[in-house]
């Protein structure tokens, strides 16, 4: 039997509980970093890392030559070598311009690889969201929160190639590996000022190599970092936090936009206004812990690196007063020191875009969780598995609900092609979930469900779906507008008693909003006349209606596809009349019955 669904995910990645192994989440990282590096788009993938790796260089190469230029320069100041200032501007001004032009392929190249590498990513997630209609199961058992938004906004924090759109996993190891070739080059550097230096060991003196600038940074920057990561524990966790409940907000405020008008009736504008509130609240509330976190995190970055600055200076001045080395190799090892000790401290720097990348990786794995975990399916569903003249078979059904409890048993149950079924039965008897069972689209229970696969099936709801776009383009759904002619649309809105909306059917509108319910009813007439479906399953379609319009339905279809398998949810006795079967639903059992046809 499937098991209920995983309500403790949102609870995980938003920090609130422990989240799942670390080898399974580290894995995952790496799938989904790596994904499109193998891709068919991997040749422009790998372009253009490579041109990001080669613009990575040439910013350290320019911090290699704005450094020798530092020493130059200090050394010209202090012999006075007033020849030298007009070359040494000049040399500035070609440094400069050299910055300036990889700072331009930086951000080009950058964008490119973050669109391309986004676009992949997101074509991948939305084609397995469709697949196998997860994005209807995992919202009909609510699988996890804001699905969209993790394909919209996860992906593109994901992708993002550096400031200000974000650092993506790349460009945290680029940056990894290029500070570590940086702190080599300014360790080669720094050796130049550096003293010997030794550690007593039981009365003897071991020399460490490298001298004693390259150790005080190493010190440094590990006592930096240890205490920094301590610092930033909160911030990381407020941080997974935010991205959360953000997240709620946005999508309360969407729920109320979607019911805008059910709220301004029924003036319930200030309750909904105090669930915003809460919703924001949690927000807020966070806000100021995030606050908190992230005031100490900066004070102790800042701190750190005002220090940095300084280090170096306590440690060359007095060789420099002692004669040893000039004023230019002091401004040099300072410069140096800070470029070898920020390599070093790489880590305590990018921890904020860690931290955010986490929760990403968390929400993303919990997408791919609710995509990839498909649980069993208990009933049986076969498209083309039934035997010649019968439309639907179902045999020793039992309908559970997501969490297993049982709702409905049906024995045996055979709809022969041309039959009209209704399904009557009290309120939450199980009408419109044993409609989706035959559908293909409730998966809980089980049994054996099996449909014809001659001819079209069409499913319509009470509450049709209009695609954005235009009247026409509503009537013809799922066909595209161009596939019909405009006669035959114009003629159907007639005889759906719609002829009012003819010379509007190729304007832009809301027409979900605007059609009345029963109009939009009338809509699903239309289509189905459109369609001409071999098997129609229609979930109260007509409840919006008023009987004249409601018996036109039944007599519009039954008159214009004779042939055609029905079976349908209606209250009204009158227009059950218009069926040969009746399926009862009574006390979780079901009953057929053939209805008598009146002379
Ligand atoms: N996605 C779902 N998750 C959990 N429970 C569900 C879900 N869909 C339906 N149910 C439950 O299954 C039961 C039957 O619902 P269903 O909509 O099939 O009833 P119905 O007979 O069509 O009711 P009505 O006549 O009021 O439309 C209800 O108790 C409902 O809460």
């Amino acid at each position: 039997m499937p098991q209920p669904a995983n309500v403790e995910e949102t609870r995980r990645e938003a920090g609130l509980q422990p989240n799942q192994p670390a080898r399974e989440r580290w894995a995952h990282a790496w799938r989904l970093s790596t994904r499109y590096f193998v891709s068919d788009d991997w040749k422009w993938a790998w372009f253009l890392v490579a041109c990001f790796c080669a613009i990575e260089a040439s910013s350290t190469y320019i911090f290699l030559l704005t450094n020798r230029w530092q020493r130059s320069f200090y050394d010209a100041i202090e012999q006075r070598q007033g020849g030298l200032f007009l070359s040494l501007v000049l040399t500035f001004a070609m440094i400069a311009a050299l910055e300036i032009g990889v700072i331009f392929f930086n951000n080009i190249v950058g964008m490119t690889l973050a669109v391309r590498w986004r676009k992949w990513l997101t074509e991948w997630y939305l084609g397995r969201w469709f697949a196998r209609d997860r994005f209807y199961e995992i919202e009909r058992l609510r699988l996890i929160d804001n699905p969209d938004q993790r394909i919209a906004e996860d992906l593109k924090e994901f992708t993002a190639m550096g400031m200000p759109y974000g650092t993506s996993p790349l460009v945290i190891v680029i940056g990894l590996v290029s500070s570590v070739i940086r702190a080599v080059l300014f360790a080669v550097i720094l050796t130049q000022t550096s003293s010997p230096i030794s550690i007593p060991f039981f009365g003897h003196e071991i020399p460490l190599p490298g001298g004693d600038m390259i150790w005080f940074a190493i010190l440094y920057v590990l006592f930096g970092t240890v205490v920094i990561t301590w610092i930033g524990k909160p911030f990381v966790r407020r941080r997974m936090r935010e991205q959360h409940y953000e997240a709620d907000f946005r999508s309360d405020m969407l729920h109320v936009r979607r019911n805008a008008e059910q709220i301004a009736f029924s003036g319930a504008q200030r309750i909904e206004q105090d669930g915003l509130r809460v919703a924001f609240e949690n927000i807020r509330r966070n806000w100021y812990q995030l606050m908190l976190a992230s005031a100490g995190l900066s004070a102790g970055q800042s701190i750190y690196q005002r220090v940095m600055g300084m280090v170096p200076l306590f440690l060359t001045v007095p060789k420099y007063f002692a004669g040893k080395i000039t004023f230019g190799q002091v401004q040099g090892a300072r410069d140096a020191f800070e470029q070898f000790s920020a390599s070093l401290s790489y880590a305590v720097n990018v921890y904020p875009s860690i931290a955010r990348q986490v929760a990403n990786v968390n929400r993303l794995k919990a997408l791919d969780d609710a995509i990839d975990h498909e649980r069993p399916r208990g009933i049986a569903f076969t498209p083309g598995g039934t035997p010649d003249g019968v439309a639907i078979s179902a045999s020793n059904l039992e309908l559970r609900r997501p969490n297993g409890a049982l709702l409905l048993s049906v024995d045996q149950w055979t709809i022969r092609e041309g039959e009209r079924w209704v399904i009557e039965g009290p309120s939450g008897a199980g009408k419109t979930t044993l409609l989706r069972a035959i559908a293909g689209l409730w998966p809980d229970g089980a049994g054996a469900v099996a449909m014809t696969q001659r001819g079209s099936a069409m499913l319509v709801p009470q509450r049709l779906y209009l695609p954005l776009g235009t009247l026409k383009n509503a009537i013809c759904f799922p066909d595209r507008a161009e596939d019909h002619d405009d006669a035959v649309i114009a003629a159907l809105l007639d005889q759906v008693r719609l002829s009012t909306h003819i010379d509007a059917m190729h304007e832009l509108r809301m027409w979900q909003d605007e059609l009345s319910p029963g109009e939009q009813q009338r809509v699903a007439l239309a289509r189905i006349l459109l369609q001409r479906p071999t098997l129609l399953v229609v979930d109260e379609a007509t409840s919006a209606l008023d009987a004249d319009n409601a018996a036109n339905f039944y007599q519009a279809v039954i008159g214009e596809l004779p042939g055609a398998t029905i079976v349908s949810v209606v209250h009204d006795e009158k227009l059950a009349s218009y069926h040969t079967h009746r399926l009862r639903l009574d006390h979780g059992h079901a009953t057929c019955a053939k209805i008598e046809m009146k002379a």
